[in-house]
């Protein structure tokens, strides 16, 4: 394990969801680092799961932060959504939203984003189709072979997780086994969807660092094949956060599928 890593114990007593929202999700100033990183992400994800893109009925989104705006485009070709992260502050946060709490985060910008791509101004019917296809929220942990023991679901049809693999691994030997742990929820044939910031070492959440593992490109790319995955595709962009808060250099969302056989 590298020296000052955020292990588990830190993320569930320091990672305040409220600085975390505020800083990479406000959505305000529409030309920020951050927006425009929340943005690329939506892109990515309309083109995956939008028309002709990808379908299925089960779709598990592992390391959800307190955030949902990774499944605006999913609730829409998949049927049965799971959500899941390591804290309790995280998984509670999700559940003030799903359940319309008065103190939940406020994600209207970023849903009439989201269905400004989708071509349609019904945000609201959006929000509710969202709340009715998320039908579990679970803990999990990526660094066991399991990440959501002791719970076992069937084998799903797709793994999405943003941003969270970089923050959970300790090194590259971590990241790459995680990748196996995420891969063995999915079925043979079945997807794995991933956006990884890269090459950032750590990233402010209030006053607060938070360590990642550095990757390269070709270093995610290399994890994903040897967990049993063939890429269908790979976006590669410059895009990065500000350097105060995140000073990663460039983001890839990738799109790879489980090889049915050895
Ligand atoms: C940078 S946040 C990403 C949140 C969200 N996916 C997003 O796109 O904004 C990293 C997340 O990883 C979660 N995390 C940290 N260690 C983890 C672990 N071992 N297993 C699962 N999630 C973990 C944290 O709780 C946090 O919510």
């Amino acid at each position: 394990m590298e020296r000052n890593f955020t292990g588990p114990d830190e993320y569930q007593k320091h990672f305040m969801p409220k600085d975390y929202l505020a800083t990479y999700y406000s959505f305000e100033c529409g030309s920020s680092s951050e927006t425009e990183m929340v943005k690329f992400n939506l892109q990515c994800l309309h083109q995956t799961f939008g028309p002709g893109g990808l379908r299925g009925k089960t779709l598990i989104d592992v390391g959800s932060g307190p955030t949902i705006y990774q499944v605006l485009a999913a609730c829409e070709a998949f049927s049965d959504i799971t959500l899941s992260d390591f804290t309790d502050r995280n998984r509670e946060e999700l559940q003030k939203w799903l359940s319309k709490d008065p103190g939940a985060f406020d994600w209207t910008l970023v849903l009439k984003f989201a269905c400004e791509l989708e071509g349609n101004s019904r945000w609201q019917e959006k929000a509710e189709k969202l709340r009715a296809t998320v039908k579990r929220v679970l803990k999990c942990d990526v660094n066991m072979s399991n990440p959501l023991a002791p719970v076992e679901l069937p084998p799903m049809d797709c793994v999405l997780t943003l941003l969270a693999m970089e923050c959970a691994c300790s090194s590259l030997a971590a990241y790459r086994a995680a990748l196996c742990n995420l891969a063995s929820l999915l079925k043979p044939g079945g997807h794995l969807v991933t956006s990884i910031t890269l090459q950032l070492s750590h990233y402010m959440v209030g006053k607060r660092e938070f360590s990642c593992v550095s990757l390269t490109k070709e270093e995610v790319e290399q994890a994903i094949l040897d967990a049993g995955l063939d890429i269908e595709q790979l976006l590669h962009s410059a895009q990065s956060y500000s350097t105060t808060t995140a000073p990663n250099k460039g983001i890839c969302f990738i799109v790879a599928r489980k090889r049915l056989g050895p």
